[in-house]
């Protein structure tokens, strides 16, 4: 899978965790920064992995920073997205299968590293269910 993640300077150590996971596990990573611990504004990263979704260049992101609660907010307003916030595999497993979310949200400052790379795994795990999912994540346009 081609995947786009971005973070902010309090996603960055998270951020770089996770482009080895990745790799290591065979994903072709996109990433689009911050490349460095300099303070930086979470939206310019959030509008950035939104782009390579809609361009198609990248299937799914992952935006890191704080407490991941910037970036949902940043991310949710494009429309093609649907960003979710996971602090644990559960959520992380349902908002693929109930909600199809394209875009993973984390909060470096607030999870422990093993947490955050479960949650990593399970999210590009799991399938969308459909069904009824999909009719109502349809009505959000
Ligand atoms: O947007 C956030 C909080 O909702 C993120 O956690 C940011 O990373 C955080 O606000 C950055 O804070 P800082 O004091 O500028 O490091």
């Amino acid at each position: 899978m081609n995947i786009v993640l971005g973070c902010d300077h309090g996603g960055l150590e998270l951020k770089q965790e996770i482009v080895s996971l990745l790799e290591q596990a065979g994903h072709t990573v996109n990433d689009v920064g911050c490349f460095s611990p300099e303070s930086v504004d979470y939206p310019v990263f959030a509008d950035k992995v939104c782009a390579a979704i809609k361009e198609g260049t990248s299937t799914r992101g992952i935006l890191i920073c704080g407490t991941g609660i910037g970036m949902s907010i940043a991310a949710n307003r494009h429309r093609h997205i649907r960003a979710a916030l996971c602090h644990e595999a559960v959520t992380a497993r349902l908002s693929r299968e109930h909600n199809d979310a394209n875009v993973l949200c984390l909060g470096a400052r607030v999870l422990g590293r093993s947490i955050a790379l479960d949650i990593v795994k399970v999210w590009l795990e799991t399938e969308f269910a459909g069904g009824r999912h999909l009719r109502r994540i349809t009505m959000m346009g």
